[in-house]
């Protein structure tokens, strides 16, 4: 049975709920891989912007897609990855919100989303794996055995981000991280191949009112349920 011998946690949810931040601590809690598939789409929307391809042009993005010269160099120590494209160290500018909103429009191509779905799912292998992303439950990994979605209202959200970006000592507005986010849980939402919804069975947690460790304890608490279900293997 797969779900037990390469098991899978999808964390769905809009930007900002908390997904990166919970797939962290469960991976250093259970030893297991974890797949930032946003950061994907993050590198090929800055390798289009490299090679001047526009965003909405699927017949060029599709090859650079399948051909995406990234690499994913994970400390085991701290569970984070150092990213490199094209031979150059991207980790930090990825994180921009311009590169967020150009791979939600690029997220958005069919053919494109196609193109990378065999490299993440590459991703899965005996050692675990903790699946970050929009469609992680409902696409990328349909027979997860725990499967959750993370929701905050977007004024929650922006302020989280507004704060994480101020620490960064970059000139951004709350108003204008709002409207961001808006914008982009739209085009997620709406967008007619794997939009951003809750998987059918996935479990829903709002996180609008509880800290990073409150969510922590609750994902690690459902985590608990799945292995008493036998449903994934004991730590
Ligand atoms: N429960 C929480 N309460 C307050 N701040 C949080 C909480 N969870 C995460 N944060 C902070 O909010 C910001 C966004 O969190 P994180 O990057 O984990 O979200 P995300 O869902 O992965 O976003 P994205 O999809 O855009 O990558 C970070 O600065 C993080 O430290
Ligand atoms: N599974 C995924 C992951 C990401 N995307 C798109 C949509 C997001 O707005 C964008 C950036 O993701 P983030 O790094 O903010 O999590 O990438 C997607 O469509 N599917």
């Amino acid at each position: 049975m797969q779900a037990l011998s390469m098991p899978v946690i999808t964390i769905d949810g809009p930007s900002g709920s908390g997904k990166g931040t919970v797939c962290r601590l469960l991976a250093e809690k259970l030893g297991w891989d974890v797949l930032d598939s946003g950061a994907i789409y993050r590198v090929l929307s800055l390798a289009a912007l490299h090679h001047q391809i526009e965003l909405d042009n699927e017949d060029a993005l599709v090859p650079l897609a399948a051909n995406l010269d990234v690499q994913f160099l994970v400390d085991s120590q701290t569970h984070t990855s150092k990213i490199v494209l094209e031979g150059e160290d991207v980790t930090t500018t990825i994180r921009n919100e311009e590169v967020g909103a150009a791979a939600s429009k690029i997220a958005a191509l069919p053919r494109v989303r196609e193109a990378l779905l065999r490299r993440q799912r590459a991703f899965r292998t005996e050692s675990g794996l903790i699946a970050d992303g929009r469609d992680m439950g409902t696409v990328v990994f349909p027979d997860a055995p725990l499967k959750i979605y993370l929701t905050a209202s977007a004024e929650e959200r922006a302020r989280r981000r507004f704060a994480e970006l101020n620490e960064r000592g970059l000139d951004v507005t709350l108003s204008g991280l709002l409207e961001d986010i808006k914008a982009r849980d739209h085009r997620d939402m709406t967008r007619e191949v794997a939009p951003l919804v809750p998987a059918e069975d996935a479990i829903e947690l709002d996180t609008s009112e509880l800290n990073a460790m409150q969510v922590f304890d609750k994902v690690v608490t459902l985590l608990d349920e799945a292995v008493l279900a036998g449903k994934l293997p004991k730590a």
